[in-house]
């Protein structure tokens, strides 16, 4: 049985043709959606709005997953839930009240995740862990799709999945960054299990389906 679950960045699709390349995924077997919303201030990039998320919602009925990298992710958790986001996840570092952040998503009815970037000890999301539906241990520096997965990541994962495994924690432990078909085995053997992909998806120059196909 597959014991991972692959999600489609749309941030790589061809926005002029935004819900033909959902619905190509979709068919082609991908889990899930992934969105990144970006302020140009927690990131250097700008992009994308609750529209967008309503746009995928009437494509698909896939969970939505809203990985925001923004410097003040409680600010939209209502917007990006009422568009139709499944699952709105934050930044450990962009956030001074993680914890109230976490019920402030609870209560909008989405999941709830958090993520850290390359440079962010696990040790930040200790406290919160058993509250978490999903950890996204960012495997790039974001901002930017289509860079080189970080492998000196690993060992962050390895260490979570421990402790999911010895605390039997339901938290989906998520890569997001560099994962193409050379790249997802390293990260599922350290313990991930919700892959994130978007040039690996959506810019191969081989067609969606080849290349969701090419990942499993
Ligand atoms: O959060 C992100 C970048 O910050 C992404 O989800 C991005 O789409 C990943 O792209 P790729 O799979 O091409 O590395
Ligand atoms: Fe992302």
């Amino acid at each position: 049985m597959k014991s991972f679950q692959i999600a489609a960045s749309i941030l790589s699709a061809d926005m002029a043709s935004l819900a033909d390349q959902v619905r190509q995924a979709e068919a082609a077997g991908v889990d899930r959606f992934h969105v990144d919303v970006m302020d140009g201030h927690f990131v250097a990039s700008l992009g994308f709005s609750p529209e967008v998320v309503r746009v995928v919602r009437r494509t698909t009925q896939l969970p939505i997953d809203v990985h925001l990298m923004v410097t003040d992710g409680n600010q939209f958790t209502k917007s990006f839930a009422s568009a139709g986001a499944s699952r709105l996840i934050v930044h450990a570092e962009a956030d001074w009240h993680l914890h109230r952040t976490i019920d402030s998503v609870r209560l909008t009815g989405c999941d709830v995740g958090v993520a850290i970037n390359p440079a962010t000890s696990p040790m930040v999301i200790d406290e919160v862990l058993p509250l978490l539906d999903v950890v996204l241990i960012m495997t790039v520096n974001p901002g930017f799709g289509g860079q080189k997965f970080l492998p000196e990541t690993l060992p962050k994962l390895e260490r979570l999945r421990q402790r999911i495994e010895r605390e039997e924690l339901s938290c989906q432990l998520m890569v997001d960054g560099g994962i193409n078909a050379n790249t997802a085995a390293n990260a599922i053997n350290s313990g991930a299990n919700l892959l994130v992909a978007g040039s690996a998806i959506y810019a191969t120059g081989k067609g969606i389906a080849e290349s969701v196909r090419d990942l499993h």
